[in-house]
């Protein structure tokens, strides 16, 4: 089986990598934004037509939420056209496309977890341009899978974990929001889950996080008691910081549907930080 990863450099890419690399059944392509740019469709298509892959897992992102405020153009680029060119590249060489997009779709405003039947309402360009790729892969492709993650960490430093020790080194005490809610997910449950889908042709869109969800203020709490680092940590509001995009209050989506669907249990999020904490040392 022939697989191509883009974004191959990120955090989520880098973790399919450890995972799929000593896989004598599969042909793995990893290429990085270097070797393959997904908003360039000639590009996209000539690697298509000489590697003909059988599955495409897109890990490429514009991720910078801020930033997208002012570079619009890129972050539409990558997480628009790039799944755009991606999907009639799938269509054409009959691939199925695993894609990732963000719990940032919702607006926050619902009181209850998010599930796939919430209509989303994107308070920002990143998640605009986000919302835009998953329509263009669903109006092109039926051979897709499309998974909604939130608030994603792994042993890269595109995650909230490496701004708060990067913060934790250069400021007396952090103050952090306690209004904020999502789910950190593990980039290590969200390739696990996403090969068991493959493994069994799953197509549509699902949510895919870890279970229960939280606060800023919190995760960041429980990862300094788990890393031993005493710092103080002050109770502070997203208002306080004045971010250029706006972020939703409660993004927290449910796991249900892929739960019921795969018939899995997904580890809850606490869980999982103490285990990768341990066993990767993230
Ligand atoms: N990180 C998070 O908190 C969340 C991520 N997601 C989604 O999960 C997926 C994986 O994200 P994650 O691994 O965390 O993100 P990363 O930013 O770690 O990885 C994205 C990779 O895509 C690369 N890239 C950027 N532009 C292009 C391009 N034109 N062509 C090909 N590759 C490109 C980036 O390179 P470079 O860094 O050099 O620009 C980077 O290596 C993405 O779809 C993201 O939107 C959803 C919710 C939360
Ligand atoms: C500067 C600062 C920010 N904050 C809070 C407020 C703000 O909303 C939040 C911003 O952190 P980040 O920039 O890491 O978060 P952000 O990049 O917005 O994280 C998001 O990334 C994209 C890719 C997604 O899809 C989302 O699921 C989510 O993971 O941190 C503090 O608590 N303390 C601080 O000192």
């Amino acid at each position: 089986m022939k697989i191509l990863i883009t974004g191959a450099k990120g955090q989520l890419g880098s973790e399919f990598l450890k995972k799929l690399n000593n896989n004598n059944n599969i042909n793995l392509l990893a290429l990085g934004k270097e070797e393959l740019d997904v908003g360039n469709f000639e590009q996209v298509m000539e690697v298509f037509e000489s590697f003909r892959p059988d599955i495409v897992i897109n890990c490429s992102a514009y991720n910078q939420v801020d930033k997208a405020e002012t570079e619009k153009e890129l972050a539409y680029r990558v997480n628009a056209e790039g799944p755009k060119n991606l999907a009639k590249a799938c269509e054409k060489y009959k691939a199925y496309l695993i894609h990732y997009s963000t719990d940032y779709v919702f607006d926050g405003k619902k009181e209850g977890l998010y599930t796939e039947d919430d209509p989303p309402n994107p308070l920002n360009e990143y998640a605009k341009s986000k919302l835009m790729g998953e329509k263009h892969i669903q109006e092109i492709l039926e051979n897709y899978l499309i998974f909604r993650v939130s608030w994603v960490y792994g042993e890269g430093k595109q995650n909230f974990l490496y701004k708060l020790m990067q913060w934790a080194q250069t400021q007396e005490y952090l103050r952090i929001a306690c209004d904020e809610f999502s789910v950190p997910t593990s980039t290590n449950t969200i390739v696990e889950v996403t090969l068991k889908a493959i493994e069994q042709g799953l197509t549509g869109l699902y949510h895919l996080v870890n279970s229960g969800y939280t606060s800023r203020f919190e995760w960041a709490r429980e990862f300094f008691k788990l890393k031993g680092i005493r710092k103080f940590i002050y109770p502070a509001y997203q208002s306080d910081f004045n971010l250029p995009a706006k972020r939703p209050r409660f993004s927290a989506m449910s796991n249900e549907k892929i739960c019921k669907t795969l018939g899995i249990e997904i580890e809850e999020w606490e869980e999982k930080l103490a285990k990768d904490v341990l066993e990767l040392g993230i």
